[in-house]
């Protein structure tokens, strides 16, 4: 997949793995291309945080490799250039976005851009003289992108980011990260349960699963790759092995999500087989736990 090879990649995870007490990340080989936007999608408990706390280096792997940005995530000057979103990473509550903005100042020094964050504060509706604590969730979310972006960062990593922010808040974000990475210099690794907004804006899907990478590919081929079929049990006997990812079966017949749409189409020109969303993926490949 041409998007996915590219030479200049902004963040690479190369056999990385965590091990918690009831749970194993990994080992997991992911890679940021420079200029994209990278989905992650996962269950709950699935290990997205984690893999974007590894790759920012607030933890760090039992084993395996991190490049950010050329660098490791150790390197102070690497780390300068990343923006981060954590769901859970507030503000002291007391602080006004004026004086968090002072903060920051203090904090990237000439990388931080003062005018820049005061337009994203204007431009996100904020009150700079209002205190973090006084702010909704969604206003919260925002204050924490207008921080993130305003040292022009190179890499955005942005846990479920978009969450608790209304419809028309979350379209303007997702337009804010598809204008990040215009010059295709700039990069976002964003995890999200509003897949949604990834079928909107991201280039790849990386899926994990149960602490495992099930895949990371092209958001275009995924969903033209994929397919819902509802047919008899007996059409599915016509179609290749491994074409079936898993099947529910219900009162009326089957429903399965297969790989290969076209083949499958053209195997069974009688039975519609429509595209399948990334919800629908996600679905059908948890469904498969129980078999
Ligand atoms: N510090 C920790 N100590 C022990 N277990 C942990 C720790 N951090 C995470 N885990 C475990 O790792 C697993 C993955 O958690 P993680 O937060 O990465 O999942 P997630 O995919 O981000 O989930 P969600 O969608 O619910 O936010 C969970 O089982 C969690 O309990």
């Amino acid at each position: 997949m041409g998007g996915l090879t590219m030479a200049n990649e902004a963040a690479v995870l190369r056999g990385v793995q965590k091990q918690y007490k009831n749970f194993t990340l990994g080992p997991i080989d992911l890679t940021v291309p420079a200029g994209t936007i990278v989905g992650l999608v996962g269950e709950n408990g699935a290990g997205k945080t984690t893999t974007l706390r590894i790759l920012c280096g607030v933890n760090s792997p039992d084993a395996g490799e991190v490049t950010l940005l050329g660098s490791t995530p150790a390197d102070k000057a690497a780390r300068a250039r990343l923006g981060v979103v954590f769901e859970d990473a507030y503000f002291f509550g007391g602080l006004t976005a004026e004086r968090i903005g002072k903060s920051m100042a203090g904090i990237f020094g000439s990388r931080w851009d003062a005018g820049q964050f005061a337009a994203y504060l204007q431009r996100f509706g904020l009150d700079s003289r209002k205190k973090f604590s006084e702010y909704s969730r969604g206003m919260r979310m925002k204050l924490s992108l207008a921080t993130a972006l305003a040292h022009h960062p190179d890499l955005l990593v942005l846990d479920e980011a978009t969450a608790g922010l209304d419809p028309v808040v979350r379209g303007e974000m997702l337009d804010l990260f598809l204008e990040f990475i215009q010059d295709e210099q700039h990069s976002i690794l964003m995890s999200s349960h509003i897949t949604g907004d990834l079928e909107q804006v991201a280039d790849s899907i990386a899926y994990l699963h149960h602490g495992q990478l099930l895949f990371h590919e092209n958001k275009d081929a995924l969903l033209q790759e994929y397919g819902l079929l509802r047919c008899r049990r007996a059409d599915l006997e016509k179609l290749p092995a491994g074409c079936v990812v898993f099947t529910r079966q219900n009162a009326f017949g089957c429903e399965s999500l297969v790989k290969n749409r076209e083949t499958v189409q053209r195997l069974l020109p009688d039975v519609i087989c429509d595209s399948a969303g990334i919800d629908d993926i996600m679905r059908f490949y948890s469904g498969r736990d129980g078999q």
